[in-house]
């Protein structure tokens, strides 16, 4: 199996927070509640540490990487399956596989799967009939009398034989034709399943660790099923072509069955031995040349290009690329010297095996117990089957392997059903009032029960029409309140409610429907400028004059103007014609993409972190005028000079809501969270002013 892309690597939350003191709930505004003690981190000496344990890891590897660099993701997970296959099992798993490879190929196109089953069948029978037509020629050839004479009794069967070459040929062609049609379709049909199902799961099976894990196998669903469908042709035409052979034998003498296995159990178990040495030498080898690849990608990326360069990382980089490389080679000889000992081995088994079988056959021809055309046909018959016999256990290995990430597939398809976010429920009014949160209570699933919540009991309410900001330290649980509120999640105990419709009652199609959001990390689509704005709104056909006042409302226009094609400027480096934005840039197309969608509830995430102080201000009064408009705003922000311009505040901490109010309200508060984050800031400034 081909080494597959680097998945993204997952992060791990580690809980950090202690037990806090019981928090009281905002009753009055604007309030306080007792500040939460200070939480602990987690000792660094609990940090699991690797053990070298793979063979011919370099301590280069163990340094950098801290042991053998494993893949960690769903589909490493089948990792040595391919090894664990016994000659049995593979009996056993080929009808499954088979019927899997049939179920894949007509759903996707009917009349392609006719044709190349026609074919298939039609080569199997056109080979028995072509071995019998030789038989017939080789017994006509060898019969007593003048050339002549032999010659015209040969020449029907030297003619089907030529037929049948003829015919083989053709089908050849009709099952390439029909494979060929079916592999891309195939593939289609199951990328479509993958992504639809993909994508309308809950965000919370997103997070799920084994739901991500089969997320990310099942990925390689869609190209393994178009490469079943060669290997099953492959074993199709294998088995067909044995049985066409094993039949002739049988009925041609009844000891040519038996010399067709001795032939070829030796063959096929060379062939299964080989193979699986050679896997098992890829797999030992691809950690040594992926951790080559991660330095060499490390000593060229873009983002590394300073560093290595001031710091003078890069001979130090390469002497460790050198030692890897060094006991990679090291590897590979050791692999090369034990292959090329199997495969003697291999060799002269076979060798043995075929000695003995046609020093059956001379013995039989020369004792006349068999005639010499049929010791001829047998010849050319077990030649045939054995070499079908080894393609034959190359292709079960192979169809095997990637029946695996089929199977994950399918497995994906079961599990995102049950994950999926229903349609239905209540309605949501299309210009809400009021949002409220009722002592709302969240865990991130998976997370351990025992951890403080990441939101504990959380009552508040946010107005439509209006500026709420909502403020806190990292990991405070603002975003998480953003993404109950957006749906994104159900809470544990308490409710959010769209007026009085609870998140888990509501239909939460329209609730997204309500909703833009300008996240912190909002996507940078690798598409143009165009479609990076009107995918803001992906259903509607794209609207120009929208298009236009979106960018304008978000200082976007500016950005367009410079851009070498304008609209149609493709924002993504490495690609020709492709442009790259600076962050700032970005992030008007990213308020402009959240205009362009025009929903009636706006969350804006750190809108202004890469833009000027200009273009900040700017931001902020359009974000004014559209509260004035009627549209409520969501603010997340840790600029508290950026609060004043919210009217109501809510200030998470720990998870805990500890003060809401309006911004002068809050700083009113003697010893306040609020006022306290608003004075550290402040102090800030004051220094550089040198106050
Ligand atoms: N996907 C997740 N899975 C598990 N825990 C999470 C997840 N996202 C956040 N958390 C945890 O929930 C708590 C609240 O996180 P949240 O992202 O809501 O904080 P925040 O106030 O938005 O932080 P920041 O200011 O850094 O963006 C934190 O303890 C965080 O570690």
């Amino acid at each position: 199996m081909p080494d597959p892309p680097s998945a993204p690597t997952r992060w791990a939350p580690t809980s950090s927070t202690s037990p806090r003191a019981s928090p009281r709930r905002a009753a009055r505004r604007p309030t306080r509640v007792a500040r939460p003690t200070s939480p602990t981190r987690p000792d660094s000496r609990e940090v699991p540490v690797k053990t070298p344990s793979s063979p011919g890891t370099s301590p280069s590897e163990h340094l950098l990487f801290g042991g053998p660099l494993l893949y960690d993701t769903g589909w490493s997970s089948h990792d040595g399956a391919f090894t664990r296959l016994s000659l049995w099992s593979m009996v056993r798993t080929l009808p499954p596989l088979v019927l899997t490879t049939v179920r894949l190929a007509r759903d996707a196109d009917r009349a392609a799967l006719r044709l190349v089953a026609a074919a298939e069948i039609g080569r199997g029978v056109v080979q028995a009939v072509g071995l019998v037509a030789v038989n017939a020629v080789l017994a006509a050839v060898l019969a007593d009398g003048g050339a002549a004479d032999r010659l015209r009794e040969a020449l029907p069967s030297l003619v089907l034989v030529a037929v049948a070459a003829v015919l083989g040929a053709l089908l050849a062609a009709a099952s390439t034709y029909g494979s060929g049609r079916l592999e891309p379709k195939v593939e289609r049909v199951a990328t479509e399943r993958y992504l639809a199902r993909a994508s309308r799961v809950e965000l919370a099976a997103i997070e799920d660790d084994q739901f991500h894990r089969l997320l990310d196998t099942a990925q390689y669903g869609a190209t393994a099923a178009r490469r079943m469908i060669d290997y099953c042709t492959r074993v199709i035409n294998a088995l067909l072509s044995l049985v066409a052979a094993a039949s002739v034998l049988t009925v041609l003498h009844p000891v040519l069955l038996p010399l067709l296995a001795l032939m070829t159990v030796p063959r096929m178990w060379g062939t299964l031995v080989t193979t699986r040495r050679r896997y098992q030498s890829f797999r030992t080898w691809v950690q040594h040349s992926r951790a080559g690849r991660v330095l060499s990608s490390e000593l060229t990326a873009t983002e590394t290009a300073s560093e290595i360069r001031v710091h003078q990382v890069g001979p130090f980089l390469l002497k460790h690329f050198r030692n890897m490389s060094a006991s990679s080679e090291a590897e590979q000889t050791r692999l090369a010297r034990l292959d090329a000992r199997t495969g003697l081995w291999a060799a002269a088994w076979t060798g043995l095996a075929g000695a003995a079988t046609y020093l059956t056959l001379g013995a039989l021809a020369w004792s006349g117990t068999m005639a010499m055309s049929v010791a001829g046909t047998a010849v050319l018959a077990i030649r045939t089957g054995s070499s079908s016999l080894s393609g034959m256990v190359q292709a079960i290995n192979n169809l095997y392997d990637e029946s695996l990430f089929v199977g994950d597939l399918d497995r994906l398809c079961v599990q995102a059903a049950d994950w999926a976010i229903p349609t239905g429920g209540r309605p949501v009014p299309p210009r809400p009032r009021r949002i409220t949160f009722e002592r709302v209570t969240f865990r991130y699933p998976g997370t351990d029960p025992d951890a403080p919540p990441a939101l504990a009991d959380v009552s508040l309410t946010i107005p439509t029409g209006r500026i709420t900001a909502l403020v806190g330290e990292n990991g405070s649980g603002k975003s998480t309140l953003v993404k109950l509120l957006a749906g994104l999640y159900l809470p544990e105990g308490g409710r959010v409610s769209w007026d009085g419709v609870p998140t888990c009652q509501a239909d939460r199609h329209q609730v997204f429907a309500r909703i833009a959001m300008v996240a912190q990390d909002f996507n940078r689509w690798r598409f143009t400028a165009r479609v990076n704005v009107a995918i803001g709104d992906p259903n509607a056909p794209i609207d120009d004059d929208r298009l236009h006042a979106a960018a304008q409302q978000a200082g976007a226009d500016a950005v367009i103007k410079d851009l070498p094609r304008g609209w149609d400027t493709l924002l993504a480096r490495g690609y020709q014609g492709g442009h790259q934005l600076s962050g700032g840039q970005w992030q008007r197309l990213g308020i402009a993409r959240a205009h362009y969608r025009g929903a009636p509830v706006l969350i804006v995430d750190e809108p202004t972190a890469a833009l000027d102080a200009r273009e900040e201000q700017r931001v902020f009064d359009q974000i004014r005028e559209l509260a004035e408009g009627g549209q409520t705003v969501i603010l997340i922000t840790h600029r508290m000079a950026s609060v004043r311009h919210a009217d109501l505040v809510h200030v998470l901490d720990r998870g805990h809501l500890v003060e809401s109010g309006t911004p002068r309200e809050l700083l009113e508060l003697p010893e306040g969270h609020f006022r306290e984050l608003y004075e550290i800031q402040a102090a800030q400034f004051d220094r550089m002013a040198g106050r």
